[in-house]
């Protein structure tokens, strides 16, 4: 390995996609197989380059992750990135780095060059090399300055840095794409990833080490004490054993942190990416204050199942050793046998206690679903409900919640005493037999502790298991937002329409043949034989009374609801080859009025929502432009922050018109394909709707209207 200048090793942006190939490889992350032929057509539009560079990613099965960061603020990101695709400028124009590792002292970074051989290179002149897309003409500016001060080395480079970092203290740049599995990827292939095998294999050996070390301490001490052997080698020997236990207790802490640390992160990314994958109708089956009580309790699933399996887990391994020794010991059989009969006892009152935590739990989703379903209706009740009225079912709920959580917790109390306290006294009975047999003093003294070890280890059995039962109980509620991570992947190794890319003039944008669509629990298809065609640039206006599909169907095409049967097709590519993202990137929708929001933000943030956040200048700058198109250069001319000012619930309150051309212009901004508008000129005055028609005409590439006859 040696080490070379940035130039030499970096790939032209054309061969992004060997990059990430030969990232993949070295970073074991696992490739379809056999491999997709990726794209080389580089988008012409800078912007667009990050979407270009996704597509590549998803063939192989992979997604990147973008890391954003401030210009003096590239270190941090770029020091936790590996592996990751690092976008640079050459003497040859754009290319991509493919950083392997960066070395833990934070000085060198490891690269694979397009030979796929490995170089090391300075992280400093990574890093430079980052800052330097950012810096345009300031750069040379800074250099000409400091040229002028006379400063050298590395004092000069510093001074480089701080002159810079100030001028551009709010310029964002994308530091790296980190290259990972998606969340929906194989459990194996994550645990994989994470080298999850070899480490719970070196925290059994762990576990089992110091188990047999503690035994032999306790041998040791309890032949010294008892056989009057304890002479000060044998003192030295136990003091050696005690002093050997605490680094390996150490490392046992340490791997099983961060191990738990590590599957932790992924149980989150998948619970996050299924939350926001989950089918509309799905997350609405038992209304939305029951979905926020589902994704609370997420939380509580990763900390028990995580933390119960490795509880129960070392639990059983000192169980066992400690029934060996008990077998060796006076008691013998009698000591199993009670050492079983006990076991099997509590794992009846555990069972039990599964019951009562499923019915806790489920007040709380309840308590939390009545809540949230109150705070949206709220402005209704106050205009319409009797304020006597107001609390009465709150208090039922609470009563309700209150009694389970009573009944949980006694019973918790009352097992988990007996589990600490309960198997002593019987294992010491059932050494008698043994003492009274005239049993050797040493023999008594394992005997005694292998029941104190077992008394533990059944108590912290005990408590791994009903976290696991309670995990189970939780993973039961959370599971459809699970399986809706593993289902918003898509195909890898197909390829999706790249972005800006022409298709061939008899190719239909997109095809709908006869879909066919009932709501979960509906009696009745509210789609049947639904077909269309749609070439580019063209403008289709959808007709129908209310209630006879309009809206669902709009939801289909802008792929917030699956299609039920039946063909669609965009760009000649079957739904289910693309991801949600990829579809969504092609097809943008403004939902109708009252499905649409107004996020909590700032009014760029809610216009931008489709683009990559934070927005550059220009996309700023369009968003404005656009705003004067739709009539609304008067209302960011009242607003003190303009584009800027906050907006939603906490903020400034848009109209009802102003708001539905904020959706429209939102979905104009998001640069797709087709745009979808679903009943989005209601609110608007005749000379006003006109406008918007206008611009929409103008901007919008292909565009499908839903409207009222
Ligand atoms: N989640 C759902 N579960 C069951 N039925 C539903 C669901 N959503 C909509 N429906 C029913 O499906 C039918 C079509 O609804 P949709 O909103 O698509 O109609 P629409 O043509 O857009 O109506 P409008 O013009 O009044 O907005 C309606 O009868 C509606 O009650």
């Amino acid at each position: 390995m040696s080490e070379e200048t940035l130039e030499a090793v970096a790939w032209p942006i054309e061969r992004a996609g060997e990059a990430l190939e030969a990232l993949a490889r070295a970073a074991r992350l696992p490739l379809p197989n056999p491999l997709p032929a990726l794209s080389h057509a580089v988008p012409e539009d800078p912007s667009r380059v990050g979407e270009w560079l996704d597509a590549a990613a998803h063939a192989l099965g992979l997604e990147l992750k973008l890391l954003y960061t401030r210009h003096g603020e590239v270190e941090t990101p770029l020091g936790r990135a590996a592996p990751a695709l690092v976008e640079v400028v050459s003497t040859q124009g754009s290319a991509v780095v493919a950083l392997l590792r960066v070395s833990s002292s934070g000085q060198t970074a490891r690269l694979i060059a397009p030979d796929e051989s490995l170089h090391k290179v300075p992280f400093s002149t990574l890093t430079a090399a980052v800052r330097a897309r950012a810096e345009g003409h300031q750069g040379p500016v800074a250099d000409r300055v400091l040229e002028r001060t006379g400063l050298r080395g590395p004092q000069r480079a510093t001074a480089r840095r701080a002159l810079l970092g100030l001028q551009l203290a709010n310029t964002y740049l994308v530091a790296g794409r980190t290259l990972r599995l998606p969340p929906g990827a194989r459990l194996r292939h994550h645990l994989r990833a994470l080298r999850g095998g070899w480490r719970l294999l070196l925290l059994l050996l762990l576990a089992g080490v110091i188990q047999a070390g503690v035994l032999s301490m306790w041998w040791l001490i309890g032949r010294g004490a008892f056989e009057g052997q304890l002479d000060p080698g044998w003192l030295w020997a136990w003091a050696l054993m005690g002093l050997t236990m605490v680094p390996l207790q150490a490392a046992l802490a340490w791997v099983q942190g961060t191990l738990v640390m590590d599957l932790s992160a992924l149980l989150r990314r998948q619970l996050l990416a299924g939350a926001l994958a989950l089918p509309v109708d799905e997350a609405r089956r038992g209304g939305i204050g029951e979905y926020v009580g589902r994704t609370y309790e997420s939380a509580g699933l990763e900390q028990m199942s995580l933390a119960g399996s490795f509880a129960s887990v070392l639990a059983v391994i000192d169980l066992v050793m400690a029934a060996s020794v008990m077998a060796a010991g006076p008691a013998g059989g009698y000591g199993l046998v009670a050492l079983g009969g006990f076991c099997c006892g509590m794992a009846v009152l555990v069972a039990r206690q599964a019951l009562l935590f499923r019915r806790w739990t489920e007040a709380r989703v309840g308590m939390t679903h009545a809540l949230i379903e109150r705070m949206l209706g709220y402005r209704t009740r106050l205009a319409q409900e009797q304020p006597e009225r107001w609390h009465d079912e709150e208090d039922q709920e609470l009563a309700h919640y209150a009694k389970a959580s009573e009944q949980w917790d006694e019973s918790t109390a009352r097992v988990m005493t007996l589990a600490r306290r309960g198997l002593l006294p019987v294992a010491i009975l059932a050494t008698l037999p043994g003492v009274l047999a005239g049993a050797p003093a040493a023999r008594i003294a394992v005997g005694v502790g292998a029941a104190l070890m077992a008394a533990r280890a059944v108590g912290a059995l005990t408590v791994g298991s009903l976290a696991l039962l309670g995990a189970r109980v939780l993973f039961r509620s959370v599971r459809p937002i699970l399986k809706a991570a593993k289902c918003s992947e898509g195909v890898p190794g197909a390829s999706p329409l790249s972005p800006g890319a022409a298709l061939p003039e008899e190719q239909a944008l997109l095809e709908v043949r006869d879909l066919a669509f009932r709501h979960p629990g509906s009696p009745r298809a509210v789609l049947e034989g639904a077909s269309l065609v749609v070439r580019s640039g063209e403008r289709v206006l959808l007709e129908g009374p209310s209630g006879s599909g309009k809206s669902t169907f709009a939801s289909i095409l802008t792929g917030l609801r699956g299609q039920g049967s039946g063909l669609l097709l965009l760009g000649g590519l079957d739904r289910a080859t693309w991801t949600t993202d990829g579809w969504g990137a092609q097809i943008a929708g403004a939902p109708q009025f009252h499905e649409n929001y107004v996020v909590s933000g700032t009014l760029a943030m809610n216009l931008l929502l489709g683009r990559a956040w934070p927005p550059t200048p220009e996309d700023l700058r369009v968003a404005r432009a656009l705003c004067e198109e739709l009539g609304l250069g008067e209302l960011l001319s009242r607003m003190p922050s303009g584009l800027m000012q906050m907006v939603g619930e906490s903020g400034w309150q848009l109209s009802h018109g102003e708001q539905s051309r904020v959706f429209v212009a939102r979905a104009l901004l998001q640069r797709a394909r087709i745009v979808v508008l679903d009943e989005a000129f209601g609110a608007l005055d005749p000379v006003t709707m006109r406008k918007v028609m206008a611009c929409v005409e103008a901007r919008a590439p292909t565009l499908i209207v839903i409207a009222h006859p």
